[in-house]
């Protein structure tokens, strides 16, 4: 077991900026754009400014993109017009992939279950949690999954896998964080299960572990699959990383992942422990309305945490996880430029996955390319992350360009 003092030595270090496999697949480096939800779909099916998001991050350098939370089931969604796994989804995702592959790109798909993060309000369906719990993003109640629903949900997510390979993914990325279904059934403080789903943690583990195998089955080893899991949510009574760095192992010994990408947070809960930075409350109300609108404005301050941002923010957590597993890993959070994607490398991840700093300069790695001692422009105002309802995007460029 490496040490978490000992990083990988300089000459075994790979370059971030060449080429590199993760599982079956080639990239042509290993800087992955993270999943940012990109709410331009309409009717839940893909449009050209969903194809054309994803054209723009190929062309601009990075190894995969990622194509964000694609619900497995309709219930999953955390907006009605968020894209669900059926058969007239497909036509527009093929497209999708074919053009990112013309970039040279590689292209993944998020998948998942929003769980207790679903409002079932935009859905017109009630929306399941590990445990019945209120909703204030619906204004309702989620209801306790039953075991018809655990059965079934694992069984969208094998079904999901299986239509992404088809359509020509090159990778299917779980989420099983931010306290989403399968976080929300990891954490001791959602999951308040008597059954053989909560209680202990092989218990609470047991619907991620069976999803990812689900996964694995279904795609047979002709696609990456990768995991992406919180290593903390960032609450009292929630998932820390005792316990989640044995959920990590005991999803290396599974057997069904080529990597596993760090997160943290929770999107109920404590939403800035993702991002550090800035909370930009009253642009996030305004994407809110009526009550849940007024409540964001009397009372974000109150919900939304504030975490100052520094670069790479969740090494000191993610380099325990280094430490306590062989297989590949993705580094999140605050990587921005050269210098972060060398330090990751150094610490022994195999690679680095950006988000907002691509959501300001799509090009930024193309860029890095040129000179190594580029700089993002993003300064983590986390605009971008309030833009999310209205076509995700960082309003810094728009402004630049009004
Ligand atoms: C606008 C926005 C939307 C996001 N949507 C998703 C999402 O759909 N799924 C997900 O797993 N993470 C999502 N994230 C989190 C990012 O993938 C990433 O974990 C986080 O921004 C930290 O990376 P960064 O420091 O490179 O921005 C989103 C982030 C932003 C800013």
């Amino acid at each position: 077991m490496p040490d978490i003092a000992s990083p990988v030595p300089a000459t075994t270090t790979p370059n971030p900026l060449a080429p590199a496999r993760l599982g079956p697949v080639s990239m042509r480096n290993r800087i992955i754009k993270s999943a940012t939800f990109e709410g331009v779909t309409r009717n839940a099916l893909v449009t050209d400014e969903l194809v054309d998001f994803h054209v723009a991050v190929g062309t601009g350098g990075v190894g995969m993109t990622t194509v964000a939370y694609l619900a497995v089931a309709p219930e999953g969604r955390t907006e009605r017009d968020q894209i669900y796994w059926r058969p007239e989804a497909l036509p527009g995702l093929r497209r999708l992939t074919e053009a990112v592959h013309a970039t040279g790109a590689k292209v993944s798909a998020q998948i998942g279950h929003a769980g207790p993060v679903a409002n079932s309000r935009s859905n017109g369906l009630p929306s399941i949690a590990p445990s019945a719990r209120p909703n204030p993003l619906a204004m309702g109640f989620d209801r306790a999954a039953t075991e018809d629903d655990i059965v079934r949900v694992i069984k969208a997510h094998g079904d999901a896998a299986r239509m992404a390979k088809d359509v020509g993914f090159d990778a299917i990325e779980i989420h099983l964080g931010h306290n989403y279904l399968a976080s929300s059934f990891l954490s001791p403080n959602i999951n308040r299960r008597r059954d053989s789903w909560g209680g202990s943690l092989s218990n609470r583990a047991q619907f991620a572990r069976r999803i990812v195998a689900e996964v694995g089955d279904a795609t047979a080893g002709e696609v990456a699959v990768i995991a992406k899991m919180n290593m903390a949510d960032g609450v009292p009574g929630g998932l820390w990383l005792d316990e989640s760095l044995r959920f990590a192992q005991m999803l290396e010994a599974d057997g069904h992942l080529d990597a596993i990408e760090l997160t943290g947070g929770s999107s109920l809960l404590d939403p800035m422990y993702l991002f550090r930075g800035d909370v930009p409350i009253r642009a996030m109300a305004e994407t809110q309305s009526g009550i849940v609108k007024l409540g964001m404005k009397m009372f974000g301050r109150f919900v939304f945490k504030q975490y100052p941002y520094q670069p790479l923010y969740f090494r000191d957590h993610a380099r325990q996880f280094r430490a306590a597993l062989t297989m590949p890993l993705v580094l999140l959070g605050g990587v921005t430029d050269h210098d972060g994607m060398t330090t990751a490398m150094r610490d022994g991840f195999e690679y680095v996955a950006m988000a907002r700093a691509l959501l300001r300069e799509p090009d930024l790695i193309n860029r890095i390319q040129k000179d190594l001692a580029t700089t993002s422009l993003c300064i983590h105002c986390n605009l971008c992350a309030a833009s999310i309802f209205t076509g995700t995007r960082c309003p810094l460029v728009v402004d630049a360009r009004a």
